[in-house]
């Protein structure tokens, strides 16, 4: 090793003592004559080399990669701009059809974020990648910077790894039989968390219901999983989740003054936290202390107080309750098909395979985006349209493989019926209690990893009892 550092050493000395190629006599400048044609050269062949090899011109006996240019490796950009503008300003659709129309296919490659990520169509595309294993597909198709912040448990166990740990997950936490035991938690924290924000304002006030929103779910998370119920501790966690979630999409540098580097700090904070929450309740277990549009609207009513009205003395909601709330679920996945929370599902190539006469190299990631499919008007009649009726009839108005709020198969949500769960409960108890507009109804919904309201979501609410 010392060798080698010392040849290092001898030939970058040489190097920086090459004379300037003005002064130089005319042995030197036959030598620089000689570096600068070979350099050119070898800059050429490698440029060529990454070329081919990006392009899998390499093999001749496997079908053509996708079509769509890749930009240079570490300096180009290839699409990064003109996706992120795109997606941020929820406008991946004009996109998607402006790249289909200049490479002329539905499936296409660019890069983004120096990466190279191939679009796959849809439905055929979504059944690939909720259906391929993990020696073909895995899930790791994301920023670097969301990868270092979210990363690092759950999305990095494969194969059996990852079976034994959703099982374990499924039978401990995410089970039907146990999120009925959730219900009563989740309802209280819902009605206290009403109680305390919306409750008591004057007819008319207005209020920041996205901010309120994120403080209930954040109770009812830290509630199920760490018994925590101080409401002062939770608001200490709130502003910390912000700053960590600020810094999935950007940059990661982690430098001060950079958000990557805010985040990652916020981030330790919230383990220092969780940490010694966890000892806490370890504790209190191990000393037995711990106990275990107008129409649609119209509609949402007419369920809910049918529900309200079948029990007496202002019982509790039942598992048997959620079940009949059929409408509701029905304008919940309308209003994520319209406004989808995650908007794409992405995974990366594990090994090279053959997708539609194209080969997609192992490495590339590969992703099919909503704009694709549950927002695409060649699959879904009127995707802009806001109709909960397209529900009806599964695999009907929807068609099987277009629309993923969740994800599916293999790699699905194991949070989704906890998560149906407390939107349920939660539009329940709001439809009895208030009714509500919204102060800008103007106001875009913009992407930043997950969608925002520009300017905020400021709703004027009226309290009453509606039904
Ligand atoms: C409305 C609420 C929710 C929505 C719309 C949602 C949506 C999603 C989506 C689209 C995925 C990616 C699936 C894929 O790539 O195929 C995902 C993964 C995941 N979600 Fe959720 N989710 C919700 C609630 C929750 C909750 C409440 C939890 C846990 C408490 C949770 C935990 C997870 C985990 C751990 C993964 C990673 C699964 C894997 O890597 O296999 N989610 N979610």
């Amino acid at each position: 090793m010392a060798k080698v550092a010392a040849d290092i050493r001898l030939s970058l000395h040489h190097l920086l003592e090459v004379p300037n190629i003005f002064t130089t006599s005319s042995s030197e400048s036959s030598l620089v004559y000689f570096i600068f044609p070979v350099l050119l050269v070898a800059v050429t062949t490698i440029i060529l080399t990454w070329r081919i090899v990006a392009n899998g011109m390499t093999d001749a006996k496997r079908p053509p990669p996708p079509p769509g240019k890749l930009a240079l490796p570490i300096i180009g950009f290839g699409d990064t701009m003109k996706f992120m503008a795109a997606f941020s300003r929820r406008e991946t659709r004009e996109y998607v059809a402006q790249k289909i129309k200049e490479c002329g296919s539905p499936v296409f490659k660019t890069t983004i974020l120096g990466r190279t990520i191939v679009f796959l169509d849809a439905p055929d595309g979504v059944k690939l990648l909720t259906s391929a294993t993990d020696d073909i597909l895995i899930k790791n198709s994301v920023p670097a910077s969301f990868q270092r912040l979210v990363s690092k448990g759950w999305m990095n166990y494969r194969g059996q790894e990852f079976k034994a740990l959703k099982n374990h997950a499924t039978d401990h936490f995410f089970g039907l039989d146990i999120l009925q035991r959730y219900l009563p938690i989740v309802e209280r924290n819902v009605v206290e968390q009403i109680g305390r924000s919306w409750m008591g304002q004057e007819y008319g006030a207005v209020i920041e219901s996205h901010s309120n929103i994120k403080t209930l779910l954040l109770g009812v998370i830290t509630e199920l999983c760490l018994g925590l119920t101080d409401s002062t501790e939770i608001g200490k966690l709130k502003p910390l989740f912000e700053i960590f979630s600020e810094g999935m999409f950007v940059v990661p540098v982690n430098l001060p003054g950079f958000q990557f580097y805010r985040s990652l700090q916020a981030d330790k904070q919230i383990i220092r936290f969780l940490k010694q929450q966890i000892t806490r309740r370890r504790k209190e277990l191990k000393e037995g202390r711990a106990s275990p549009n107008q129409k649609v609207y119209e509609q949402l009513i007419q369920e809910h107080s049918a529900i309200a009205r079948s029990k007496q003395d202002n019982k509790c909601l039942t598992w048997e309750d959620l079940r009949s709330m059929k409408y509701s679920w029905r304008v919940i996945l309308e209003t994520m098909r319209v406004t989808p929370v995650i908007a794409s599902i992405m995974r990366e190539a594990n090994n090279d395979f053959e997708y539609k006469g194209f080969t997609i190299k192992k490495g590339w990631k590969v992703w099919c985006t909503s704009a694709q499919s549950s927002q695409n008007p060649d699959l879904i009649d009127n995707p802009d349209v806001f109709d909960p009726s397209r529900f009806e009839q599964p695999g009907v108005g929807v068609p099987r493989y277009t629309y993923f709020p969740f994800g599916m198969g293999y790699r699905q949500c194991p949070g989704m019926e906890l998560g149906k769960m407390v939107i349920l409960v939660t539009l329940h108890h709001f439809l009895k209690n208030f009714k509500w507009s919204l102060v800008n109804p103007e106001a875009k919904i913009l992407y930043a990893v997950l969608p925002y309201f520009d300017g905020g979501s400021l709703i004027r609410i009226s309290q009453g009892e509606y039904f």
